[in-house]
């Protein structure tokens, strides 16, 4: 067997090892569900375990629930495995952040393992801990402080229904449509009023009509927020708030610019004043193809079959894929459930998770490794040129 093979099977063998541990983590996080910025209890369980297993972590890293946690030495290959930890309102972890925190720690518990083998750790691997996926993306804040700087590859693995190594994930941007009318006795003198819920109510029907136009993978979907405060009084204010979203971040701009006009139309229409407030969002993801090649090899030979399954939520790993070359492969965690949904949150918790995650953990241990190898530079040399090919042609 050749030495990095031997440093292969370490790494498997110590995410295998730590198994008990790692389910330990996840239900922790999975039984004390919290909102993005506010994941404290995930943060402490990540942050002293990983301390404990050798890795130099700052706590509070930039934001109050991000974390890092660092191995190795400067000057190699430096490989970042991503953690989510945070959770949805009333339904928990729907989405499985539990064990892309599992996950993640595994990874890099392995990656650890295999560096230290013979006392010579070649590279860095941080396991970087970041808050509020589903809000407004920790992962934005940590670009902008500067978290990704000095890294060579990025990865992380989500749960899913399906085994997708390269799902669609798509730009995104949140808005606001406020609309502002005049209020009246609506029973007494109905005239005298301007109706803003009559305003909304017209420019979600405008978008449900225009939907039939759109591109199958384009998507606008939204809710009330605001539909006046009394029965008898005409509704002076009302409030749509929508999520747009496409495969880039061209065609977006195309989808706001159909939904903004319904918005105007419906404020015409009602006589009505229209604000529309853009919100941000999260670009859509670029997949290293070196990154994902080495991914599905090791995958695959770990007994991993692939589905026909493009996804297509969204994700702030869409930015970090912008800054540094990264995959974020979905995997199936033994449900047919929709993410987002209270039978998803169950799956989520159930044992069947464990072991489609800890493959996945060393899957992304496997890949790193390839990436880290003496003598493999070529590989990252192909990472960077495809990187630069990508971002030669996207705007995020
Ligand atoms: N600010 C809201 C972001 C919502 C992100 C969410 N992401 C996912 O469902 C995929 C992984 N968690 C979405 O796409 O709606």
């Amino acid at each position: 067997m050749t030495e990095w093979n031997k440093r292969k099977q370490v790494a498997q063998a110590k995410i295998d090892a730590s198994a008990s541990d790692l389910n330990n983590i996840s239900q922790e996080i999975w039984s004390h569900p919290e909102l993005g910025y506010e994941e404290h209890h995930a943060h402490k369980i990540l942050t002293d375990y990983l301390e404990k297993k050798g890795f130099e972590v700052t706590r509070n890293y930039h934001l109050d629930t991000a974390f890092k946690a660092t191995y190795g030495t400067d000057g190699g290959v430096h490989v970042c495995v991503i953690c989510e930890y945070d959770a949805l309102p009333e339904i928990g972890h729907a989405c499985g952040h539990n064990l892309i925190a599992e996950c993640g720690a595994a990874a890099g518990l392995g990656i650890k393992a295999a560096m230290e083998l013979d006392g010579t750790p070649i590279g860095r691997v941080t396991v970087l801990g970041t808050p509020a996926e589903e809000g407004a993306g920790g992962k934005i804040d940590l670009i902008k402080a500067g978290a990704f700087q000095g890294m060579d590859v990025a990865m992380m693995a989500h749960p899913y229904a399906y085994t997708v190594p390269q799902p669609v994930a798509l730009s995104m941007l949140e808005m606001k449509i406020h609309f502002t009318g005049l209020a009246s006795h609506a029973s007494a003198v109905p005239w005298e009023g301007v109706n803003a819920l009559d305003a909304a109510v017209m420019c979600y029907n405008s978008i449900s009509v225009m939907r039939q136009q759109l591109k199958p993978e384009w998507r606008v979907h939204g809710i009330f927020t605001n539909g006046g405060a009394k029965p008898n009084i005409i509704p002076e204010e009302a409030e749509l708030f929508y999520y747009l979203r496409a495969p880039t971040q061209e065609a977006l701009s195309q989808v706001k610019k159909k939904v903004v006009g319904c918005a105007q139309g419906a404020a015409v229409a009602t006589g009505c004043e229209c604000t529309v407030k853009d919100l941000g969002g999260f670009a859509n993801v670029v997949t290293n193809p070196t990154v994902i090649s080495i991914y599905k090899r090791e995958a695959s030979q770990m007994g991993v079959v692939f589905d026909d399954n493009s996804g297509s939520g969204s994700t702030d790993m869409g930015n970090v894929s912008y800054v540094v070359p990264s995959i974020h492969p979905m995997y199936d965690i033994g449900t047919m459930a929709a993410n987002h949904s209270r039978p998803f949150t169950a799956a989520a918790g159930a044992a069947a998770a464990q072991p489609p995650t800890l493959v996945q953990a060393k899957s992304l241990a496997l890949t790193a490794l390839e990436v880290m190898k003496p003598g493999n530079e070529e590989v990252l040399a192909n990472i960077k040129k495809d990187f630069a090919l990508q971002m030669g042609g996207a705007k995020a």
